[in-house]
């Protein structure tokens, strides 16, 4: 079987994760990559085993055997290359957030339709074995009606003055920092599992630490560094380390999560806990193996993940026996398998409804966001756009 060639834009820190993930698929062949700059290109295709290097995504975009481009940039290059993807006829899978709006995320998303390509957001958080079981078992109805949920998502990599990365400039990483960046991935997987979109926000967001500084050279993402008096810049920080909303779903459901990119021991603790009328559950990124169950009139559980104890629609979500760890790297490759399937199954964009986020749900992360930003000005609930 001729395998599907593959180029993809933007290799710092999550595009080799993509590059590995895809490669773990066997069907699928990484051709080429395109960077910053031709120096940089060739040094990360050397290092990454790719045949062919690019100065400027667009050369890329003219090869006509790629068929798939990912899309790993800075934030405020989504729009612009994911359009000059989508008019080139390649399928295209983004990284979150989608664009830098909602009026670019819309076009995205009609852009996509229009040309009939299919088209992924890397909301990965939705893979993971047991976030599917949990799905499954709301969806039957096992735990009751959803009532409540309630979580957060926190990190510590940016706790001090002198972390930086960039995300906190407005201009690259967005208007919104937090939410944008982690906020994002607990809404669309909190809707994923209970079915319900989110319809009203109520946000408190904060600026914990005012000024930064920026160093003169550029740091990795994740990166930590010690910085010596003239190797750096103070700046102020316009974007948000913290957010705490408050949530209306559109069964009925009501929620509340913080997200915070300052809070130390927590590296990337995406949690949530779903508070139904018979039963509750709670999973919590660090520890994906783990669902805690919890009831009223009988001890409590904890569900390992382990293929004979999933439901038939978790099952293809897990690839090992229990005890045998599953997590991150593991949840971006069931991404992958999904979205490239559905390609070789030449499934139909318009019509099949794809097991992977979409610019749909891209656009529709970018709408809550944008409401964050409006609640969190006004001080007022506000009805989060989900027309589309
Ligand atoms: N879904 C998930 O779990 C994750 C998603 N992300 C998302 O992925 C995106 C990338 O984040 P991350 O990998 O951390 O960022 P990095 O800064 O680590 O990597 C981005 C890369 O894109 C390169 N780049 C910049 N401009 C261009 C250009 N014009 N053409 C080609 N390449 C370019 C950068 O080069 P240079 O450094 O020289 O500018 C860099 O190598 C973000 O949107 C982020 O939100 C990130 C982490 C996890
Ligand atoms: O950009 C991001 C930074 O941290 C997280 C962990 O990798 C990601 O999920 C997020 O998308």
């Amino acid at each position: 079987m001729q395998k599907i060639k593959v180029g993809v834009i933007g290799t710092g820190f999550v595009g080799p994760a993509h590059i590995e993930a895809v490669r773990r698929l066997g069907i699928v062949e990484v051709v080429a990559l395109a960077e910053a700059n031709q120096e940089l290109a060739e040094k990360k295709a050397a290092e990454l085993g790719i045949a062919k290097a690019y100065g400027d995504y667009r050369e890329m975009l003219a090869d006509p055997d790629i068929k798939v481009v990912h899309n790993c940039t800075p934030n405020h290059l989504h729009y612009k290359i994911n359009k000059d993807i989508i008019m080139a006829g390649k399928h295209v899978l983004s990284e979150k957030p989608l664009a830098m709006t909602s009026s670019e995320s819309a076009e995205l998303l009609q852009l996509a339709r229009e040309h009939k390509v299919v088209h992924g957001v890397n909301f990965n958080y939705r893979q993971y074995p047991l976030v599917q079981q949990l799905r499954a078992m709301i969806r039957e109805g096992t735990l009751g009606t959803v009532n409540l949920v309630h979580g957060s998502y926190l990190q510590d990599w940016l706790l001090y003055d002198t972390d930086y990365n960039w995300r906190l400039e407005p201009k690259v990483g967005g208007s919104s920092r937090a939410v944008a960046d982690i906020g994002s991935h607990w809404c669309d997987t909190v809707q994923h599992v209970i079915g319900q979109r989110i319809t009203e926000v109520f946000a408190d967001l904060a600026t914990v630490i005012p000024v930064r500084k920026r160093p003169k050279q550029r740091v990795a993402t994740f990166g930590v560094q010690e910085l010596q008096a003239g190797q750096y810049e103070e700046v102020p920080i316009k974007t948000e380390d913290y957010a705490t909303v408050l949530l209306r779903f559109s069964d009925g459901a009501r929620g509340v999560f913080t997200v915070s990119q300052v809070s130390a021991g927590r590296k990337n603790r995406l949690s949530f806990e779903i508070d139904c009328s018979k039963s509750s559950a709670f999973w919590n990124q660090e520890e994906p193996e783990h669902l805690w169950i919890g009831h009223r009139e009988r001890p409590n559980e904890i569900l390992m993940a382990d293929p004979a104890l999933l439901l038939p629609e978790a099952k293809n979500y897990i690839h090992h026996p229990g005890g045998h760890n599953e997590g991150w790297p593991d949840g971006l490759k069931n991404m992958m398998h999904n979205f490239y399937n559905f390609i070789l199954a030449a499934k139909d964009p318009l019509v099949d409804t794809p097991s992977f986020a979409t610019f749909a749900d891209g656009h529709a992360a970018m709408c809550i966001i944008e409401a964050i930003l409006e609640s969190n000005a006004t001080q007022r609930w506000v009805k989060v756009n989900n027309n589309f």
